[in-house]
């Protein structure tokens, strides 16, 4: 990949001010600064740094070689294309920002189980330490699980250095997400060029229009996710896919994400153009009943 610093970083410096992380891209002539608001500037701060850690117990050029010999990813864009209802993407996470802890003891592989017989077309698996409680551990061992049943496994994270692509992959990741608003257009392509050459389908999440703007020039993403919840100030609403979807054409896979309590939510989306869901927080708060919710959102039909 073009463009990388000589300890491998692009952004390996970054400086905090009140309210907002700033990256500096240090590979292009002048330095372009990109401005991350709120908690999400934070999680970005906070993986730059958990991201030079993990390399130095495993150096980059180790992660690749690995990465390299992994089996062959499974497409989340033709397992969700090749479904008549909407696909679920049902999300595993310890805690998140805005819901606190949801399930601290959580066993990944025996949930992914769980998942695929309820029949989930893929499931996300949230890997950040510090704010979701997640680790790279979890998505292995999902993946181990989820191949078996043919279903596709998503990396969740704040994917800002190609480090975090080789490492997804390494553990059996067959997809990634990208999020636009943690990116500059350059290092989005080039994250997008680089999972896509590895045989990987990318999850491009966008909040508003100007996002989505950037994530359908840089390059030409086939699955286009819209997050309900606003990454600055954690509200979700389900409004903000109705809004959004119109605008993405029609020959991409739409994914509509976060906020989703039920079937009956489940069934807006679709109305709003949704081919995919993705869905975390109320599976995680189903308890006992969360086969039972996974598969009445598994099962909705709209048209
Ligand atoms: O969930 C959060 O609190 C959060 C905070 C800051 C950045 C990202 C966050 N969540 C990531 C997600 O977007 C969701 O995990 C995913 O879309 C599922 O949403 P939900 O069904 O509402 O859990």
């Amino acid at each position: 990949m073009s463009g990388s610093c000589r300890n491998g970083s692009r952004f390996n410096r970054f400086r905090r001010c009140s309210r907002k992380t700033q990256l500096i891209d240090q590979s292009k002539s002048g330095p372009v600064v990109i401005e991350i608001p709120g908690i999400l500037g934070e999680i970005v701060e906070k993986r730059l740094a958990t991201i030079e850690e993990a390399k130095k117990k495993r150096p980059e050029s180790e992660m690749r070689l690995i990465a390299e010999n992994a089996s062959v990813p499974l497409s989340l864009q033709r397992t969700i294309a090749s479904k008549s209802g909407i696909s679920l993407i049902a999300e595993m996470k310890r805690s998140s920002p805005s819901a606190g802890s949801l399930d601290p003891t959580l066993d990944p592989a025996h949930r992914a189980g769980l998942y695929c017989n309820a029949g989930a077309a893929a499931i996300s698996v949230l890997t950040e330490q510090d704010y979701f409680s997640g680790s790279i551990d979890d998505l292995a061992a999902v993946s181990v699980i989820a191949r078996a049943s043919r279903v596709p496994v998503l990396r969740k994270d704040f994917i800002v250095d190609e480090y975090q692509i080789h490492e997804a992959r390494a553990a059996g990741a067959d997809c990634i997400l990208l999020i636009i608003a943690c990116l500059d257009p350059k290092q989005y392509a080039d994250l997008f060029n680089l999972s896509t050459s590895m045989g990987m389908d990318v999850l491009v999440e966008v909040f508003d229009e100007p996002e989505l703007d950037i994530a359908l020039s840089e390059v030409e993403p086939h699955i286009v996710g819209i997050n309900n919840r606003n990454l600055k100030t954690l509200e979700t609403s389900l409004a903000v896919f109705e809004t959004l979807a119109k605008k993405i054409p029609d020959d991409r896979i739409k994914v509509a994400e976060s906020g989703m309590k039920n079937s009956g939510d489940v069934e807006r989306m679709g109305y709003a153009g949704a081919k995919a869901v993705l869905v975390g927080e109320s599976l995680m708060k189903a308890g006992t009943d969360v086969s039972e919710l996974a598969q009445a959102m598994a099962a909705v039909e709209v048209g």
